[in-house]
C-alpha cells in the first residue's frame, strides 16, 4: 500500500459488453483498497478509462494500464504470484506467509483475478493459489476480501493525493466537497 514493494492486481480475461462493470470494478476495488496498480486485458479501455477519471477526481497514487500479454506478465513478474480462486488454499491459511513476503522480504505481489475459465498455466505459475473461502462468487469480492486481509485493515486508513475532491463523511445525507474550495 504505498510501501516500498508494489502490489499490482492484474485481471485475466475481458469478454466486451459481458465484463464492462465487473473489470472496472476489479480497478476500482484495487485502487479503493490499497493496490498500486492495475493492469487491464488490452480490450478494456473503456474500465482503464473509468479507473482513470476517478482517480483524477478522487485522488491516487494509482496507476491503470493495458497489457496485450497477461501470461507474459505473470511469467515474467518480479515477485510473487498470488491467484484467487475459489480451488485455492484457504486464505486465512496462507496470508501471514503472503503477508511476510511482501513486508519482511519486500517481494512485490501480482494478484490475478480472473473472468471465464482459468488456464491451468496461471494455478502453476502462481506461488499462491488462494480461495477467500472455496465457494464460487466474484473477482471483485475475492480482491476486495485479499486487500483487507493482506493490509490488515490500514487500508482504511490511507491518504488520496492530488484530489480534486473529497467525500465527508455523514450520518445520513451525501457531501462531497472541492478540495480547492478548502484550502
Ligand atoms: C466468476 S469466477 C469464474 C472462475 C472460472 N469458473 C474458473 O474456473 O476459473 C471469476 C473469478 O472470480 C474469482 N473468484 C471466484 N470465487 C472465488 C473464491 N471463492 N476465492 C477467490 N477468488 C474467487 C477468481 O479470480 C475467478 O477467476
Amino acid at each position: 500500500m504505498h510501501e516500498d514493494s508494489e502490489v499490482a492486481v492484474l485481471r485475466l480475461g475481458h469478454r466486451p459488453g459481458r465484463d464492462d462493470r465487473m473489470t472496472t470494478h476489479v480497478g476500482l476495488t484495487a485502487r479503493a483498497l490499497g493496490a498500486d496498480r492495475v493492469l487491464f486485458p488490452d480490450n478494456a479501455g473503456q474500465s482503464l478509462e473509468t479507473v482513470a477519471d476517478i482517480t483524477d477526481r478522487f485522488g491516487g497514487p494509482f496507476a491503470a494500464e493495458l497489457t496485450d500479454s497477461p501470461l507474459g506478465d505473470i511469467r515474467d513478474w518480479e515477485g510473487r504470484v498470488v491467484h484467487l480462486t475459489m480451488y485455492g488454499e484457504r486464505v486465512q491459511d496462507v496470508e501471514a506467509d503472503i503477508r511476510a513476503a511482501h513486508e519482511s522480504a519486500g517481494d512485490a505481489l501480482l494478484l490475478v483475478v480472473g473472468s471465464e475459465k482459468v488456464s491451468f498455466d496461471v494455478y502453476e505459475e502462481a506461488d499462491w493459489n488462494v480461495g477467500v473461502t472455496n465457494q464460487p462468487h466474484s473477482e471483485v469480492a475475492g480482491l476486495a476480501v485479499f486487500l483487507d486481509r493482506l493490509f490488515e485493515g490500514r487500508e482504511l486508513e490511507q491518504e488520496w493525493v492530488d484530489a480534486d475532491r473529497r467525500v465527508t463523511p455523514m450520518e445520513t445525507g451525501k457531501r462531497v466537497e472541492s478540495v480547492d474550495d478548502e484550502e
